[in-house]
């Protein structure tokens, strides 16, 4: 980074300053954020060459710590006349991290949710009729498509009976923890996974219970929720997808009235009966504002090596559930199918999708053909403020 020469310093002053700009200029890994704007570098001085600066972290034990003093140190090292770099850690007061947490709010006061209709996310909810349809697998696989086309994506897994997403996305330890969010301050630092950054339910259960049924009534689950979308510091994002359980239950009613402005992905196989019940969470959805972007037909038939076609799960589901969607003012289409895959299934239960770990398989390919069209389709205008004014 250039810097420009500040009036009144001394050579030895200039140095120092451009290697504050570099130390600042490092990106925080968890916050994404420059840490000169979130207050992490503390002082810096030079002596012969040998710069020292001292980063404030956000928590004692930041897992980010040795990320943080790496690059700091190659960044500062990076400045013409810095022949030796020493980053020492510290950790920011109380008072300091409150101030931190403003500045990432933007001003906001808590429990204010970044993710309202006049915001730049665009927010997609997944749905499906009933369970076990490749719901999650989609969401999961889709998430990570978007993230890798340069995207800023967050995932909510609000599939709160059955969350997969944090085993789908590889946030599970071999010996079934979950990793949780970090905690600065007020703020749920959610973690990333495969450059998505993931919350899911079964990230604040008690240790050890991460196996146990969840059994909340729908206010509990409600609030919960709500804590998602206020707590949880994503940043700026341009998709949030939220994976919804299945069916018409409290969870679908609270994100609809949580978020009225989220496009929504109907999720079903093939088969009638699953896309039956795809129709009623579609319904739904309408009912309660949000626009549906169109059906995504999974478990799909599989071509074959020698020509023939394998139809595990019958054809013709998602056309089925998208003309039973339309209606006079909105067609809804079969916007994706993806094929029944073994390699998919098997890089899902080991927590890395497809659409990374074998890009070439035809599921993965449909699931980067489902991005591009996510990502290049205008957002929907429910519940936006329009810019026009009645004179
Ligand atoms: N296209 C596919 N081909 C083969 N297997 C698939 C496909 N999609 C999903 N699966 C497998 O089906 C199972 C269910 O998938 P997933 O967990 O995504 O479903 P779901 O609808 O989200 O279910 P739930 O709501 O119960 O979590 C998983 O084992 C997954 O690997």
């Amino acid at each position: 980074m250039t810097q420009e020469p500040q009036p009144g310093l001394g050579a030895a002053g200039q140095i120092e300053v451009a290697v504050r700009a570099a130390a600042g200029g490092v990106i925080d890994p968890e916050l994404r954020r420059p840490l000169a704007d979130l207050g992490m570098i503390d002082a810096v001085a030079v002596h012969d060459g040998v710069a020292s600066v001292v980063v404030l972290l956000t928590i004692v034990g930041c897992p980010a710590a040795d990320r943080i003093q790496h690059d700091v140190r190659t960044a500062v090292l990076g400045v013409p006349e810095v022949h030796d770099a020493k980053v020492e850690l510290g950790v920011m007061t109380d008072e300091q991290r409150a101030d931190m947490v403003t500045r990432l709010r933007d001003g906001k006061p808590r429990a204010t949710t970044t993710f309202t209709a006049d915001s730049l996310t665009r927010v997609i909810a997944v749905t499906s009729g009933k369970g076990g349809v490749g719901k999650s697998t989609v969401t999961a696989n889709l998430a990570v498509a978007l993230a890798d086309r340069g995207l800023r994506v967050g995932l909510i897994d609000a599939d709160v009976y059955g969350f997969s997403i944090p085993g789908l996305m590889g946030l599970v330890a071999p010996d079934g923890r979950i990793a949780r969010p970090t905690r600065v301050g007020e703020l749920v630092l959610p973690p990333v996974a495969h450059g998505v950054k993931v919350v899911s339910i079964g990230m604040f259960l008690r240790e050890g219970a991460e196996g146990t049924a969840i059994s909340w009534r729908g206010p509990m689950l409600h609030k919960t929720l709500e804590q998602f979308l206020t707590d949880v510091f994503f940043g700026d994002l341009d998709v949030l997808l939220v994976d919804m359980p299945p069916g018409t239950g409290d969870v679908a009613i609270s994100v609809g009235h949580l978020l009225p402005h989220a496009d929504v992905l109907v999720v079903t196989t093939p088969q009638s009966a699953a896309a039956g019940v795809a129709v009623r969470s579609g319904q739904l959805a309408r009912q309660l504002g949000q626009r549906i972007i169109g059906v995504v037909e999974t478990m799909s038939p599989m071509d074959l090596a020698d020509g023939s076609t394998f139809e595990p799960f019958g054809a013709g589901g998602a056309d089925a559930v998208a003309a039973a969607l339309s209606t006079e003012d909105e067609t809804v289409t079969r916007i994706a199918s993806i094929p029944f895959s073994t390699v998919l299934r098997a890089h899902g239960d080991e927590g890395i999708p497809v659409v990374i770990e074998q890009q070439d398989d035809p599921a993965a390919l449909a699931f980067r053909a489902l991005a591009d069209l996510v990502a290049k389709r205008p957002r929907g205008l429910a519940g936006r403020r329009l810019p026009v004014s009645v004179g």
